[in-house]
């Protein structure tokens, strides 16, 4: 039985042979080498005073279906710096997702937060292409990727000056992550093959993961509370798609609520 995952990533490579036959490899290269460098991340994920944010843009997903029509990405991204947020994620994925390179060219063109292309990357072509659309950070999913494949993405993440950020959900996936020599690695509270939440998975998982990695928590956020018990188990930041796109309120104001002080904890 293909899982969830492997069906997004049926689309995903469908959609990845279209842009591939649009532009080659070659002529995005050129685009990335063009591109301003990448911002770095590392440091302000880091902080020790809050817990810090990467607020998302995310119009629907395989689990909730629609979340928000997100009419102007950039005006949703720039409510998230006004908050504070430290990287701004955008769904790339069309889909399940509804996003697009659109979304991260006009999110990229409002702010200088740095931000993250989060998309299923499967192959070298997506990562250039991340850097091209004007990226600092891709994501990359280990559950999705072969050893050889995810150390071959991640060099290139390092070699284009971006940062990966790589994806687990298990304490297998972590150790290989941790072998990769991932400076940044999430825990996915949400298991991408039957799409199902559990909050604990962060603690269970970041005690296999070594304190000199920076840790974020992903996925089931709903509010400060949660933020809050992500910040005790030792995440230095929480991904945040949902609670931000719908919640009732001001945006910024929101982020902002997310970054719960760690000062008791270190
Ligand atoms: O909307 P939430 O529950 O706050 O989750 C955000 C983020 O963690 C989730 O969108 C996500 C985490 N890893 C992914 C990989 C692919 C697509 C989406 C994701």
């Amino acid at each position: 039985m293909p899982t969830v995952l492997d069906e997004i990533i049926v689309g995903v490579r469908a959609d990845l042979a279209d842009r591939e036959r649009a532009r080659p490899l070659a002529q995005v290269r050129d685009l990335a080498d063009a591109a301003p460098p990448a911002r770095p991340v590392i440091d302000a994920l880091r902080d020790p005073a809050a817990l810090s944010v990467i607020a998302e843009v995310k119009r629907k997903s395989p689990s909730k279906g629609a979340l928000a029509d997100i009419p102007d990405p950039a005006e949703l991204a720039q409510a998230y710096a006004r908050g504070g947020a430290d990287v701004i994620s955008v769904l790339t994925e069309q889909r399940r997702f509804g996003g697009s390179l659109a979304d991260l060219d006009a999110v990229r063109a409002a702010v200088d937060t740095p931000l993250l292309r989060k998309d299923f990357v499967v192959e070298p072509y997506q990562v250039v292409e991340a850097r091209a659309h004007g990226a600092d950070v891709v994501l990359l999913i280990v559950a999705a990727l072969g050893d050889d494949l995810l150390h071959e993405l991640y060099a290139l993440v390092t070699e284009l000056g971006m940062t990966a950020l790589v994806e687990v959900h298990d304490t297998g996936e972590a150790e290989r992550a941790v072998a990769l020599g991932a400076e940044l690695i999430g825990v996915n509270a949400r298991n991408l093959k039957t799409l199902e939440v559990d909050r604990g998975v962060f603690a269970e998982v970041a005690a296999g993961i070594p304190g000199d990695r920076v840790t974020v928590a992903e996925s089931g956020v709903r509010g400060p509370a949660d933020a809050a018990d992500y910040a005790a188990a030792g995440a230095d930041a929480v991904l945040v798609g949902e609670a931000l796109v719908t919640g009732a309120g001001d945006v910024a104001s929101n982020v902002r609520a997310m970054r719960v002080p760690l000062g008791v904890r270190r």
